[in-house]
């Protein structure tokens, strides 16, 4: 068994308090099983300026929030995805919407740099998103080959580009750190996470922003745990919270035996892996 986690968050500008609220809902987590756990996108910044993030942005390797994300992985012995940080990319101005792999040991394990960048006006046109201004694109996929299973990783706007999961091969969990505005995520949160857990037949993992901001930005939330089957195991809908599921693998190998999509699929490609 293990315990499948995200921690939903109505993030602030201040990195201080959303890392206590992060430290305050991990005392809630079941470790009576192996546990991975997985944070919203911006869970240490949000909802400020541009230039917040701008200041905040850490070396990768070092610096105050990467720190105490390591002291909470070794403190809980839990595989944490640490939703999205900007991390400085040598020689650019921009930096990257990083998502790192913590393992128990505090090591970072794993690194990947959002591909996808939300420029998009929104359909009711409350507002006009433009994240390239501020943010680098990664160019590599990223998939963690962990003592949990195959994790890929994927932040937010990624979720609609089916191409970079078919891309990633067999995975046993998907996981997703997000800020879903609350218009699209009305309209397209559920079919898209449980189209990927379906055709990925993998568990999914979805930790979302989930409320109101402080520059009155509103972010759809539904955190959730989704079965290989597609069923949504929890999910918390608005504040923040924590959900959780223990899940048993043997569902997935079931489901992939009687429906061996894996084997038919007839799309190969290279992608970049990150081993124990
Ligand atoms: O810009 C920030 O402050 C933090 N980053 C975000 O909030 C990002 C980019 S604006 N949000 C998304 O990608 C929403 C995707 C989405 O809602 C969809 O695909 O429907």
């Amino acid at each position: 068994m293990v315990n499948l986690a995200a921690i939903q968050l109505v993030s602030s500008p201040d990195p201080l308090e959303n890392l206590t609220e992060v430290a305050r809902q991990l005392q809630g987590l079941d470790k009576s099983s192996p546990c991975l756990i997985v944070l919203p996108e911006c869970f240490a910044c949000f909802g400020g300026s541009d230039k917040a993030q701008m200041d905040m942005a850490e070396t990768l390797g070092e610096g105050p929030v990467q720190s105490a994300l390591a002291e909470l992985a070794i403190q809980h012995g839990v595989w944490l995805v640490a939703g999205t940080l900007p991390i400085k990319v040598p020689g650019k101005e921009k930096f990257s919407a990083s998502s790192l792999l913590f393992a128990p040991s505090g090591e970072v394990f794993a690194h990947y740099r959002k591909i996808h960048l939300f420029d998009v006006q929104v359909a009711d046109g409350t507002r006009t998103y433009l994240e390239s201004r501020y943010t680098q694109p990664g160019d590599e996929l990223v998939v963690a080959d962990t003592p949990l299973g195959r994790i890929g990783m994927a932040v937010c706007y990624d979720l609609r580009f089916a191409g970079l999961f078919q891309a990633m091969g067999e995975l046993d969990i998907l996981v997703l750190p997000a800020a879903f505005t609350q218009v699209t995520g009305e309209a397209h949160w559920w079919p898209l996470l449980r189209a990927r857990a379906i055709e990925k037949q993998c568990f999914v993992v979805a930790a979302g922003q989930g409320g109101e901001h402080a520059n009155g930005r509103e972010t759809y939330g539904h955190s959730t745990v989704i079965s290989p089957w597609g069923d949504v195991l929890t999910s918390l809908a608005k504040g923040p919270g924590l959900v959780q599921a223990r899940v048993d693998f043997d569902q997935m190998h079931e489901i992939r035996r009687n429906m061996p999509v894996g084997q038919h699929n007839q799309f190969r490609s290279k992608l970049i892996e990150f081993n124990s």
